[in-house]
């Protein structure tokens, strides 16, 4: 068994998690999202949950199976596919009384003294209230920008800044995946899985690779990147399939699934 003693607990569930590979949303994942967070909440817990997915949602909703190459079109179709998304969620969440809030961020949020207080306030507020904050990239503003630096598409590095931001004990990571294996398990059938991490150095960079999906954006690079972040503000994080969201319980009790992150 591990030790881990979360309270506050950041959770991000990426894209491949939520949506079918036929574009369609995967409800059997989402309900069982919902209720687990909810529970956690009832158990006592404070829970944000950091949600990709728009996008993926959007070209569902659209009849399309690419994701298209130019910016304006993914912004357009994640701004339809985000509210799909949050209504989904609004109405399974409601299911077990659990409420909701939507928080849309930019990864420069955090930077400005002014911006960074807002956002932290209003985590303060709903965490307190006992609602989950629900957050994503906002993506129709999130672009490249030289006085913007922001990078379109990465909830993983976005859902450890929030973690750090509202000083999290813990960053739950669902994927596709069931960990960080030593190479990436979709092209080497010999990978294995790394049960626990202590340090993050470029050598371990090494092993991880791109997203193996169609619609996964980040791949192992971003998550990696997630995780040293967490390590650096002295706090952990879990990598684990999001297959069956309330998996997330037995992390939490400390059983030994998927990769821990901890210093
Ligand atoms: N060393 C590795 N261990 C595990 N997965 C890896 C590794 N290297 C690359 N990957 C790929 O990263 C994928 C998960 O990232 P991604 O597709 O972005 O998912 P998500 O939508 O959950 O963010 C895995 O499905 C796998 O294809
Ligand atoms: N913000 C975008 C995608 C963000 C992202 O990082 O996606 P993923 O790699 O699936 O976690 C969306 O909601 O579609």
């Amino acid at each position: 068994m591990r030790e881990l003693a979360a309270t506050r607990i950041v959770v991000k569930i990426g894209t491949s998690t939520l949506i079918h590979p036929n574009g369609k949303l995967n409800l059997i994942a989402i309900d069982q999202l919902c209720y687990t967070l909810s529970g956690l909440v009832n158990e006592g817990k404070q829970v944000v949950l950091v949600s990709s997915g728009a996008i993926g949602a959007g070209l569902g909703q659209l009849g399309m199976t690419q994701r298209p190459a130019a910016i304006p079109e993914q912004q357009a179709i994640a701004a339809i596919g985000q509210t799909e998304l949050m209504t989904v969620y609004q109405q399974r969440f409601s299911m077990y009384g659990q409420k909701i809030g939507q928080i849309l961020l930019t990864h420069d949020v955090v930077d400005f003294p002014t911006s960074r207080e807002n956002v932290l306030n209003t985590f303060e507020s709903l965490l307190k209230a006992g609602v989950i904050p629900i957050v994503n990239e906002n993506d129709t503003v999130a672009v490249d920008e030289l006085d913007h630096h922001t990078r379109f598409g990465d909830n993983d590095q976005l859902s450890a800044l929030v973690a750090t931001a509202i000083k999290a004990d813990l960053l739950v990571m669902l994927s596709d995946i069931e960990g960080f294996y030593d190479k990436n398990p979709r092209k080497f059938t010999d990978a294995t899985l790394i049960k626990q991490v202590k340090r993050i150095d470029e050598q371990l960079f090494q092993h991880a690779g791109g997203s193996g999906t169609r619609l996964g954006t980040g791949g192992m690079t971003t998550k990696l990147k997630a995780a040293q972040m967490m390590l650096q503000a002295g706090s952990s994080m879990i990598l684990a399939s999001g297959k069956n969201p309330s998996i997330i319980f037995k992390l939490i009790a400390g059983e030994e699934v998927g990769t821990l992150f901890q210093g």
